[in-house]
């Protein structure tokens, strides 16, 4: 097969930009994944807590670190950002936001609503 050689080719990983839908694709992602994982942690912290009043002493315990307080502030910020995106996967779903244009802005809208949420999972945990 004859093979066009002038093709244009761009390799230059510093110059190539992903969009934002893409960005929000991948840390749709990657949020469900953390999601998963931390469920079985918060799972077994829960169990802790409510099996006596010593385990519930050992939860509050652990929690009441910065470094965890972080975490699980970035945990509750991870679920946030897939709930939202994930409604927002689920209203393209059925058909809306397909354009570029129109995706992008419900992307921007949904970073925005996830901001705020981030600002609220904060005030949860500390
Ligand atoms: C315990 C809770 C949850 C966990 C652990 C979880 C985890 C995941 C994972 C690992 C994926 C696969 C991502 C991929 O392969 O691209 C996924 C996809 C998805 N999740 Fe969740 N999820 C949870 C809750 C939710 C909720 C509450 C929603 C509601 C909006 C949701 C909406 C979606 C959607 C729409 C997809 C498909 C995305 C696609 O097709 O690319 N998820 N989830």
């Amino acid at each position: 097969m004859k093979v066009n050689k002038t093709r244009p080719v761009n390799l230059d990983l510093q110059t190539i930009r992903f969009p934002l839908t893409a960005i929000s694709s991948i840390l749709h992602r990657v949020s469900g994944v953390i999601t998963f994982i931390s469920l079985a942690i918060l799972l077994w912290l829960l169990n802790l807590s409510l099996s006596s009043p010593q385990g519930f002493a050992e939860a509050a315990d652990i929690v009441d670190s910065f470094f965890v307080k972080f975490v699980l502030w970035g945990v509750l910020t991870a679920l946030f950002y897939h709930i939202v995106l994930g409604i927002r996967h689920l209203i393209m779903d059925m058909g809306y936001f397909e354009e570029l244009e129109s995706g992008t802005t419900s992307a921007k809208i949904s970073f925005a609503i996830v901001a705020v949420l981030a600002v609220f999972a904060g005030g949860l945990v500390w």
